[in-house]
């Protein structure tokens, strides 16, 4: 049931859920809302998946225990995360955007924690907004809370396969320090601090199962150098520009695939091979394998990072008024 012109749903503190104003890295927030037949649709991108939330005129406040709630597993429609479509000219934090980009991606973490950029959640993005019919095939400008992001939605293949989704991911940085480590029980790694608009730690390891079972974030050490979070790659080598990893994501958890990470780990990689496009001139691609598939990453000679994979609209519906 679509809500009528100019309503906003919010609950106010002390309604249902109370707690100080969200912060990235943070799951308190205040406002939420009760959503009487709101519309859903549910995506993945290499099997990171995703709850849809379309609210174009920017009139749902979602509060993270309402975001957990939707992406619980169990008792919800489950997901890594929710991305909020709403128009950037809609919504305070994109506002700035709205003349380069006119869609905002309001990305959540499972626990409900905002994060500033999810890059499976923008090629899966991108894809809705083709497939209901608000963009055209080809390129469109993604605003995000680390910038406007440019994704190319490839035409769909004659057998119906839908086409792949490129994304230009920006500039990676290495703020460093050089001696950052990561743990998990007993087990130590030196890592890379790697930052794609969000903040990743990458450690080669000799095997994918030394990093155990991830149910619980890695420690990264020394403290501060993430003081709002990270999420942690696990890297191997496949084989000549090819790894695999796994990823321990900030507010979700152990995920089947992470595309800022892919990204992270396709520079961190390319600095230990010692190349860097920015001084050959040259671009280097590498294959990144995640335990829910394979993503092409491009770093360019001006420092960009470009990153190639699928993204999967696979259902849609309507929450049961009153559900959430
Ligand atoms: N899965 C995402 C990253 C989502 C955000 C991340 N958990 C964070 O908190 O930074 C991706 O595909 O990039």
């Amino acid at each position: 049931m679509p809500l009528p012109r100019g309503v906003r749903l919010t609950i106010r503190p002390g309604d249902r859920f109370r707690g100080p104003v969200s912060t990235i890295g943070s799951v308190s927030e205040t406002t939420t809302a009760p959503t009487p037949g709101l519309s859903y649709f549910k995506g993945h991108g290499t099997e990171n998946d995703f709850v849809i939330i379309p609210d174009p005129d920017g009139r749902i406040e979602l509060g993270p225990a309402q975001v957990a709630r939707l992406c619980d597993r169990r008792a919800g429609l489950g997901g890594d995360g929710l991305l909020r479509v709403v128009r950037s000219a809609r919504d305070e934090a994109a506002a700035a955007q709205a003349d380069q980009a006119e869609w905002f991606m309001d990305y959540r973490n499972s626990d409900g924690s905002i994060a500033e950029m999810c890059g499976n959640g923008v090629r899966v993005f991108a894809r809705y907004l083709v497939q209901a019919g608000l963009a055209e095939p080809g390129p469109i400008a993604v605003a995000t809370r680390a910038g406007v992001r440019r994704a190319v939605v490839a035409p769909d293949a004659a057998d119906g396969t839908p086409g792949e989704v490129t994304v230009d991911m920006g500039r990676a940085t290495l703020p460093g320090p050089d001696s950052i480590e990561v743990a998990v029980g007993e087990r130590r790694w030196p890592a890379r601090n790697v930052n794609l608009g969000n903040p990743h730690a990458v450690a080669f390891v000799a095997d994918l199962d030394q990093a155990g079972k991830l149910f619980d974030a890695p420690a990264v050490s020394p403290a501060g150098v993430y003081p709002q979070g990270v999420n942690v790659e696990f890297v191997v080598d496949r084989g000549e520009r090819h790894v695999a990893m796994r990823v321990h994501e900030r507010g979700s958890g152990e995920t089947r695939s992470c595309g800022t990470g892919a990204c992270a780990v396709a520079v961190a990689t390319a600095r230990r091979d010692g190349v860097d496009p920015a001084v050959t001139q040259v671009p280097v691609t590498y294959t990144v394998d995640v335990p829910g598939g394979r993503l092409s990453i491009t770093e360019h000679p001006d420092g960009r990072v470009e990153m190639t994979g699928p993204a999967v609209i696979v259902a849609g519906g309507t929450l049961e008024p009153g559900w959430l």
